[in-house]
């Protein structure tokens, strides 16, 4: 069965002043009775997504969705049907939402989504939500360790959550020094560290996870740590792609969407090839190489979870 057979299901996340999410439940009778669930449903023939999650919120909650960006896409195979899980968040609507269906409804915070009972299709979208919108990875040439403190201090302090050590052909040691640093500095701010390479050395040294280049990435038959240690991974097509959502990596961080001074050669994707990549890669894709926060809102509406960057987010 081709991607098309596929039942296209709109979901959409929608948040309160206090930035908890609503959840609905299934009502009885129906596929999956009795779990919460983001509102939505089925896109009826030729419907574009966003016209068919503007026209479910406001038959199942009474708002008008006015803007909305694609979360993730999740291909999910039920016994009884296939479905792609195809959730938006709502950046703008207009209304209060209301049950118009006898549905209970619920707003739960991102923290706590985990401890409801949904459907498995929604396991990739709440891993979707964990993560935050910036990702920085740290200078190649770095190997200071009061410059590795200073910088690091400084993007934790503008709001960095997750950030990648990346030392490209830096001794082992030099790697556990650094990294030790790094893992006490993230720690405190309540960011996590990723380690660039050997899973198991991340592991070694008490990071939160690993990211992967596009080499381990090839290396791998499966995701090489338990969550709810992180994998990402580095992936510059469809294949690589691919490859990250077959092992179980959380993310992926795609490249370069511009060209860039570090890569003047690789090829740029541009935005409208990195949005047709991304859409269809079925796990959260960050958007690197010639972007900064400047850019989250186009990046968002070309289906980036986020943006990664070296320069724009190392102070
Ligand atoms: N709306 C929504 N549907 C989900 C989620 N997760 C998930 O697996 N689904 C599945 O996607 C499909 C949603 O379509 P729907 O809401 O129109 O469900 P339905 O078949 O009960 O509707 P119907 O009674 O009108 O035919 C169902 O199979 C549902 O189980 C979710 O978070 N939100
Ligand atoms: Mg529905």
């Amino acid at each position: 069965m081709t991607a098309a057979a596929r039942l296209h299901v709109v979901a959409g996340i929608l948040r309160d002043a206090a930035g908890r999410v609503l959840v609905t439940r299934r009502p009885a009778g129906r596929h999956l009775e009795g779990l919460w669930e983001f509102p939505g449903g089925k896109l009826e023939p030729g419907e574009a997504p966003l016209a068919g999650l503007a026209r479910e919120l406001a038959e199942e909650l009474g708002i008008q969705v006015r803007e909305a960006w694609p979360l993730i896409a999740v291909p999910w195979d039920y016994p009884e049907r296939r479905i792609l899980l195809d959730v938006w968040e709502v950046r703008r609507h207009e209304g209060r939402p209301r049950p118009r269906e006898g549905q209970a409804l619920a707003w739960v915070r991102r923290e706590a989504l985990a401890g409801l009972a949904m459907p498995p299709a929604d396991r990739p979208v709440l891993g979707a939500l964990a993560l935050p919108d910036l990702y920085l990875v740290t200078p190649p040439q770095l190997r200071d360790e009061a410059a590795l403190r200073a910088g690091l201090e400084k993007a934790l302090a503008r709001g960095v959550r997750l950030v990648q050590l990346r030392l490209p052909g830096a001794a082992e040691a030099t790697v556990r020094r650094l990294a030790a640093a790094a893992r006490t500095l993230c720690r405190a701010a309540g960011a996590r560290l990723l380690v660039n390479g050997d899973p198991a050395l991340a592991e070694a040294v008490g990071a939160d996870g690993v990211h992967l280049s596009a080499s381990w990435l090839r290396r791998l038959e499966a995701r090489p740590l338990p969550a709810p240690q992180l994998v990402g991974a580095s992936c510059h097509d469809r294949a690589e792609l691919a490859r990250a959502r077959a092992i179980g990596a959380d993310f992926a961080v795609l490249s370069p969407v511009r060209p860039t001074p570090s890569h003047p050669d690789a090829p740029a994707l541009g935005w409208s090839r990195f949005a047709h990549l991304a859409r269809g890669a079925g796990l959260p894709v960050y958007a690197l190489g010639g972007v900064g926060p400047a850019d989250l809102a186009r990046a968002r509406h070309a289906g980036a979870r986020g943006i990664a960057a070296i320069r724009a987010l190392w102070p």
